[in-house]
């Protein structure tokens, strides 16, 4: 039900106006791109793309559980900062027109994009919701820890599959950064083994273990992608195939032996337009998430809070009673 033209006549420059934002923050910070389309995938995976994930805390309103405090999120996420810039910008053009949960699809089409990737026609018509769900997002993220058959389970769970949907959407860790407490299980006493992952190169392996020390700083940051760390290519599946995968969760993907991935992994690491062409169709896909749509949810005026005018809802501070209405 979503559908490209969806602002066509009430805001048809939205895309140049959320375009012109992201470009000028890339201008200053090669890595938003990476850090925007991270914002929707983590919204998605969590009551669909309906923006939970950019609700701040309200003191007072438990009805909100900021989703930026889950496990995956917290000194995590980041670029909220950019999407609040693109929402005013849409605001002053076109007032209440365009939801917090399509800037984040249109914006990350337009990273990938910008970043020299693939790009697609995004469907639009998502509406932001008024929830935020914290222990939800804990249950539904992946995790870097996990071995293949949990990262699938997460997959499944939203209503995505898991063998060409999770290989090429982990393909976006061809770009962006990851902390040091996020891979560095594996660098020397693996699973208890005493020992480092024996699936980590060893070249990548010494180094980390110079940037990551046991008992170092975990917020330390890397390259997910060892060989073009900003650009959106296929390079990501080749590091896979020579043990230069940074999460335990990417190397998964090729090293489970006997494992339906692999061959995905190899097709895409020997042919970019085949890996373009599936990382467009599932990200399509991920963006269809369980969606609110027509008046269901609303469309925020500030992508941190619901807004505050709406009849459904009772005020705390007034005890319940409203008289207004
Ligand atoms: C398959 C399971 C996945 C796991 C376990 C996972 C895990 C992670 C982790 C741990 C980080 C580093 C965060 C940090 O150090 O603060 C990260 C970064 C990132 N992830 Fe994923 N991820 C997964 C899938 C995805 C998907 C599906 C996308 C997008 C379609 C994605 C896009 C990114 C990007 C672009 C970054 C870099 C963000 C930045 O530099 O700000 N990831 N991921
Ligand atoms: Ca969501
Ligand atoms: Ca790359």
């Amino acid at each position: 039900q979503l559908t490209p033209d969806f602002y066509n006549t009430t805001c048809p420059n939205a895309s140049n106006i959320i375009l012109g934002v992201l470009q000028n923050a890339f201008n200053s910070d090669i890595r938003i791109t990476a850090s925007l389309i991270r914002l929707h995938f983590h919204d998605c995976f969590v009551n669909g793309c309906d923006g939970s994930i950019l609700l701040d805390n309200v003191a007072n309103d438990t009805s909100i559980d900021s989703e930026k405090f889950s496990m995956a999120n917290n000194n995590s996420a980041r670029g909220f900062e950019v999407v609040d810039a693109m929402k005013t910008a849409l605001e002053s053009a076109c007032p209440g027109i365009v939801s917090c949960a399509d800037i984040l699809a249109i914006a990350s089409e337009q990273s990938v994009n910008l970043s020299g990737g693939p790009s697609w026609t995004v469907p639009l018509g998502r509406r932001d919701g008024r929830t935020a769900n914290r222990s939800l997002a804990d249950q539904n993220l992946p995790t870097p820890f996990q071995t293949l058959d949990l990262l699938k389970g997460r997959f499944r769970n939203v209503g995505l599959n898991d063998n060409t949907d999770l290989v090429a959407l982990s393909g976006a860790h061809t770009f962006g950064r990851a902390q040091c407490q996020f891979f560095s299980q594996r660098l020397f006493n693996f699973n208890g083994t005493g020992n480092p992952d024996p699936t980590l190169n060893a070249t990548l392996l010494a180094q980390l273990q110079q940037l990551c020390p046991q008992g170092g700083n975990g917020s330390v940051l890397t390259n997910l992608d060892l060989s073009t760390p900003d650009g959106f290519d296929n390079d990501y599946f080749s590091n896979l195939q020579a043990n230069n995968g940074l999460l335990q969760s990417d190397q998964e993907l090729f090293s489970t032996s006997g494992a339906d991935t692999i061959p995905i992994v190899n097709n895409f690491s020997s042919n970019e337009t085949a890996f373009f062409e599936s990382f467009a169709v599932s990200m399509i896909r991920m963006g269809n998430l369980s969606l609110l749509t027509g008046t269901q949810g609303e469309i925020r005026s500030n992508c941190r809070r619901v807004n505050a005018n709406n009849l459904s809802t009772i005020s705390s501070s007034d005890g319940g009673l409203v008289s207004s209405i």
